[in-house]
């Protein structure tokens, strides 16, 4: 596991304090920078290069009507991701950021036409997880290839030289197992945790926290203890992949941004799997799913940004990043006060 380095942060809060403003007036841009310096080999990092990756699986536990829309969807959204109609293709290429779609576990078939700005890994596990209500979601085989799969997509951004990860999603009916995984690693009741996801009714939401609770009940008797245990009993593919890809991230030294409420149960699976990952974590924004902002209250994290998104997809991150770049700069650009020779206080 990669250590973060004080000095350096040590070092850029000094150089924070000599650029042309009071200081502090930055407020949040400020830590931002010192964060980033800390997890980089300067006091003043250079501009961060940012790949996407988005992983993509179906679940079981959709056949329980616990989501809006049907399971297809996740098949036909990675289509769309390959022909670049999706937001995150959007707030990517505005962002610029690299974007790679990895199925690890897509049920439905789907044809795919390349003519957008997102290349496809086609790495399925199993044709979606069985239905986490009533059987485990996974086998620990199959759990630990799908993570395998996270860590290689690492591997991959090392070899490109990107300097910032950004996990995304794409699987019907995963708010229902990030539900389930966040009550179980923090202990919060589902009431407070399972939320509307792709836009469910009130009604509809009482039956998924039921569908929660019996998921529940049912692992812990199967003898669920460790993350990587829940993670087997109701996960999924794609988030054992996002675990996967953070404890990587945090491996090889590299930060990672976090998006919605499914990638937030994967940092937590990740966090309790090996604390040390934590350090090298960042939330990019609360969604308004119901219990994210429990989720990254457990991890300690303060989100940047609060926009009322509920799309997963890395779209949170990939908007927060235009920010990040902000700070960056500001923090490398900018005169000193001596160098401009302005008086100080
Ligand atoms: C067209 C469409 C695009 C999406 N992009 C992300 N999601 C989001 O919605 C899903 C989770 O919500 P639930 O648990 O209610 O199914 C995930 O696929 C997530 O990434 C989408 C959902 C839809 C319908
Ligand atoms: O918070 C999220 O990432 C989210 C919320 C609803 C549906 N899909 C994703």
């Amino acid at each position: 596991m990669s250590v973060i380095n004080q000095a350096l942060a040590t070092a850029a809060r000094l150089h924070q304090g000599q650029l042309t403003k009071p200081q502090g007036s930055l407020g949040k841009l400020e830590e931002l920078a010192i964060w980033f310096a800390a997890r980089s080999n300067s006091a003043v990092p250079a501009r961060l290069l940012p790949a996407v990756v988005v992983f993509a699986a179906d679940h079981g536990v959709a056949a329980e009507s616990v989501s809006a829309f049907p399971a297809e969807v996740t098949g036909q959204m990675v289509a769309n991701f390959v022909a670049g109609g999706a937001a995150i293709n959007v707030l990517a290429r505005e962002a610029g950021a690299s974007l790679s779609v990895a199925d690890v576990g897509v049920a439905s078939s789907y044809t795919v036409t390349e003519s957008g700005n997102a290349v496809l890994f086609r790495v399925p596990v199993r044709a979606g997880t069985a239905n986490l209500r009533i059987e485990p979601a996974m086998s620990e085989q199959e759990c630990n290839q799908a993570w395998t799969i996270g860590l290689d997509r690492v591997q991959e951004a090392l070899a490109g030289g990107k300097s910032l990860l950004i996990g995304g999603e794409m699987g019907i009916g995963n708010t229902t197992a990030a539900a389930a995984l966040i009550c179980a690693l923090t202990h919060i009741e589902p009431e407070k945790i399972v939320g509307l996801g792709t836009g469910i009714t009130a009604q509809s939401r009482e039956h998924k926290v039921q569908v929660v609770k019996d998921a529940l009940a049912r692992a812990r008797a199967a003898g669920a203890v460790s993350a990587k245990d829940w993670l087997v009993q109701v996960g999924g593919l794609e988030i054992a992949a996002l675990a996967g890809f953070y404890t990587g991230a945090a491996e090889a030294g590299i930060p990672v941004l976090l998006d919605g409420f499914i990638t937030t149960a994967a940092a937590l699976v990740a966090v309790k799997n090996k604390p040390e990952v934590a350090d090298w974590l960042l939330a990019s924004h609360c969604s308004d799913e119901k219990g994210h902002g429990h989720a990254l209250a457990a991890l300690q994290l303060e989100p940047i940004l609060q926009l009322g998104l509920r799309l997963g997809e890395a779209s949170g991150a990939a908007l927060t990043l235009p920010l990040i770049q902000s700070a960056l700069a500001l923090h490398r650009d900018m005169a000193t006060f001596s160098s401009a020779g302005i008086a100080t206080k």
